[in-house]
């Protein structure tokens, strides 16, 4: 696991060989400190060079032995070793060098970075904080407030800021290994002890005091509830004001706390989640592994609204040529203006050239004709979105792929009207969409293998975390969302305010409750799509009472809301007061609270106290139990997708891992109990009756969440 080899007659060269990211493993371990050991006893030996194979230096510590008991040597050690001997040791950096990859580069005495190399101590997005060592040797090699930034964020630095911040000592276009090399061979006889991280002073600001709280205050509002961030900064700050193994004390000290956390958990959870989802398969036998993408290079997005706009800067930012389309010259130009002033912005903020010339905006269909992908972008209304894929269909070149935006129409009712069903496919990207991470694919019934591999590759060159879903009003998310805000509205039938409810789901780890949420789309698209079920305006049925549609427990409060002329933030006013139209500062109205209480007496309703625990259970319950509801009827692979879904585009906090690991954390037999436990309360109301294959889970023991694919019945799959 680690290669030893002397090269130019007195360098020893350890290669780390544990593919496909030198992840440090037990093995690994022990390779590093049997070839160390060699080339510090080996009389011939004067200087050594650490490198990675397959041009990756290392991925850190093997975050698949996080979960077994602990076995070979430790880092902290094994590091320590190496920078306590007394012959210089290079570290070649290659690819990447993270977490405890870079921790054993910085026990090094010199590190030397290819140009396309990037180092970082992510740590903080597991649940953890650099453990063997980072977060002592970090700060004083490149100072108190950077090592802050880096290690709480656990961002990702390029060659050239790690040679700025002082991280590497020299970057280089050519081989990093050869010239770490030469570099070894000349520092031989040079002063080693200044080079020794540990033996260093933390370079502080005067106010160390000032910045550790001010950080600190940043981080805290940042974490939603995450624990990692705040361990980072304690530990940061005894670099600062603890002698180097005070410090590294310290440094274990918190790291046992988080180490078994189950935020850590969670967090490694997501890790590979997010991996997993990558590799997708069918019933029909085709996957990830058998499908090919089709090579795509010339894309045309269709409708240049918020979405179109979004997914064309998506789409130039990674270098794709893109042809815009509108339906007239007035639209196309306030999309251009908007699109252009987008990708400016955005290259403004990396010092970078915005690629317009890969733009072209036309209101001629017939300039389709070349395009390999079309993604339709236009308002979610069914009628017009066929007559769009009608007139696509004969337009453009026959293996052209259909790709739709729809956020939860029928994608199938879509691929009928065209001439290539097998070549369309659902791209539901997320607003902002140049920003949102998810992109959900959406499986027709008729879709290829071939074109649900070209998506999901589209996706991945976008940046995208791609999750291939079935074919359902809502796909998986807006699917589950539907019972999450209904159960919120009838909270606030029952007694709750706007602020009680967002309070405990922000409380939860949410960036914004789901009334502010509501607020921030505009609360206006909701009443229309309901107007269009028949739940709301002139298509109800006559006979329904006021808070029964369609046979079921109906809350019109919404609605209500918006017949007040309240849209949400666009106006100023929704279920919060904002500071202006189109402010952000929201504050509880009293208004909304006084209508509250006249529809309770209106309805006959006595309001009642609800506390946090409830809204917590009733609102995330519903959703999740709505997501097993999902898993049984094949429109989710596998529960990560359910969380990845969730996580990358729902703002679920990454430390409870989505919501189907977290319905684990909280244990299967409470999410039963407690969904029961309200569907008596409320027996009217939709959503709570447990779903089959959560009681099949209970009955079955419960089992881990990698076994409950084994539990689903998908008679009618759509995946
Ligand atoms: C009681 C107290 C106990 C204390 C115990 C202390 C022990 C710990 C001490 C010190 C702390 C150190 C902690 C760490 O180092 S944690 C790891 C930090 N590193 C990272 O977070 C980097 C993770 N990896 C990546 O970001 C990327 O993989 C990449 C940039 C390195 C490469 O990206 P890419 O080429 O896109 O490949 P993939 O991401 O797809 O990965 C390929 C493959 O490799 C798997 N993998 C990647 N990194 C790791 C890893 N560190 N450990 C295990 N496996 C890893 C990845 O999962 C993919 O495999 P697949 O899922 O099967 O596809």
């Amino acid at each position: 696991m680690a290669r030893y080899e002397q090269v130019q007659g007195t360098v020893a060269l350890i290669t780390l060989t544990n593919p496909p990211v030198n992840a440090l493993s037990a093995a690994v371990r022990l390779g590093i400190t049997e070839t160390v050991t060699r080339a510090l006893r080996d009389p011939e030996v004067k200087s050594m060079v650490i490198c990675g194979e397959n041009g990756v230096f290392c991925g850190g510590a093997d975050i698949r032995e996080f979960a077994k008991p602990m076995s070979g040597p430790p880092l902290v050690p094994m590091i320590a070793a190496i920078e306590e001997g007394e012959k210089p040791v290079v570290a070649a950096i290659e690819g990447a060098a993270f977490g405890g990859g870079l921790e054993l580069a910085l026990g090094c005495h010199y590190r030397i970075a290819h140009s396309k190399a990037r180092v970082g101590l992510p740590e903080v997005t597991l649940g953890l904080l650099p453990a063997a060592g980072g977060t002592q040797r970090l700060p004083r090699l490149i100072g108190l407030a950077p090592a802050l930034d880096l290690i709480t964020t656990g961002r990702h630095v390029t060659a050239q800021e790690a040679l700025k911040l002082g991280i590497v000592d020299q970057v280089t276009d050519q081989s990093a290994l050869d010239l770490a090399i030469q570099f070894a061979q000349q520092v031989v006889g040079q002063p080693l002890l200044p080079r020794k991280l540990s033996t260093r002073q933390t370079p502080c600001p005067p106010d160390v005091d000032g910045l550790l709280e001010e950080t600190m205050a940043q981080v805290k509002q940042r974490a939603r509830g995450a624990m990692a961030p705040i361990a980072c900064v304690q530990a940061v700050r005894a670099a600062a004001t603890l002698p180097y193994q005070a410090g590294m004390q310290k440094e274990q000290e918190l790291m046992a706390t988080l180490f078994h956390s189950s935020q850590a958990r969670a967090m490694q959870y997501c890790f590979f989640a997010q991996r997993a989802v990558g590799r997708w398969s069918l019933s029909s036998g085709a996957h990830s592994g058998n499908s090919k993408p089709r090579p795509v290079s010339k894309v045309a997005v269709i409708g240049l609204g918020t979405m179109g706009r979004g997914i064309t800067v998506a789409l130039v930012k990674a270098g794709m040529s893109v042809l815009a389309v509108e339906t007239n010259k007035k639209q196309l130009e306030i999309g251009k203006q908007m699109v252009s002033a987008m990708l400016k912005h955005d290259a403004q903020k990396r010092n970078a050239t915005p690629r317009l010339d890969l733009l072209h905006f036309t209101i001629d269909l017939l300039e389709l004709k070349n395009t390999d992908l079309i993604i339709e972008a236009v308002f979610e209304d069914m009628a017009l979105k066929k007559q769009v894929f009608k007139e696509l269909s004969s337009v453009c070149k026959a293996d052209a792929f259909l790709c739709t935006n729809t956020s939860g129409l029928d994608v199938d009712e879509l691929a009928a009207v065209t001439k290539r069903p097998e070549l369309v496919v659902g791209m539901h990207f997320f607003a902002p969409a140049h920003v949102m991470k998810l992109l959900e694919v959406v499986h027709g019934s008729r879709s290829s293998p071939e074109a649900v591999a070209t998506a999901m590759h589209l996706g991945k060159r976008l940046g995208k975390v791609s999750v291939l879903v079935g074919n359902c009003a809502g796909f998986v998310g807006n699917r589950m969302l539907k019972p999450y805000l209904e159960q919120a509205n009838f909270l606030l039938e029952e007694g709750a305010t706007p602020e009680l409810v967002d309070g405990a789901l922000e409380e939860f780890g949410f960036p914004m409750g789901v009334f502010k949420m509501s607020d921030l789309s505009g609360l206006d698209v909701g009443w229309r799509i309901r107007k269009e079920a028949g739940l709301t305006g002139p298509n109800v049925d006559p006979r329904d009472p006021p808070r029964r549609r369609q046979g079921r427990r109906y809350s019109p409060l919404p609605d209500l809301v918006c017949e007040q002329g309240r849209l949400g933030q666009k106006n100023g006013r929704g279920w919060y007061l904002y500071d202006k139209p189109g402010g952000r500062v929201a504050t509880p109205d009293p208004s909304i609270h006084k209508f509250l209480e006249e529809y309770r007496i209106k309805h006959g309703i006595s309001p009642r106290q609800i506390d946090r625990q409830e809204v917590v259970e009733r609102c995330l319950f519903a959703l999740i139990n709505e997501g097993f509801r999902s898993l049984d009827d094949g429109i989710a692979a596998g529960p990560e997708d359910i969380d990845m879904i969730y996580v990358f585009g729902y703002g679920w906090p990454r430390h409870r891992g989505g919501p189907m690991f977290y319905a684990g954390m909280v244990g299967l037999p409470r999410v039963l109990t407690r969904l029961e436990h309200y569907r008596q309360a409320h027996p009217e109301v939709p959503h709570l009756e447990p779903s089959p294959l959560l009681r099949r889970l209970v009955a079955s023991g419960s089992p881990p969440i990698n076994k409950w694919r084994d539990f689903l019945q998908r008679p009618h799959s759509q995946l």
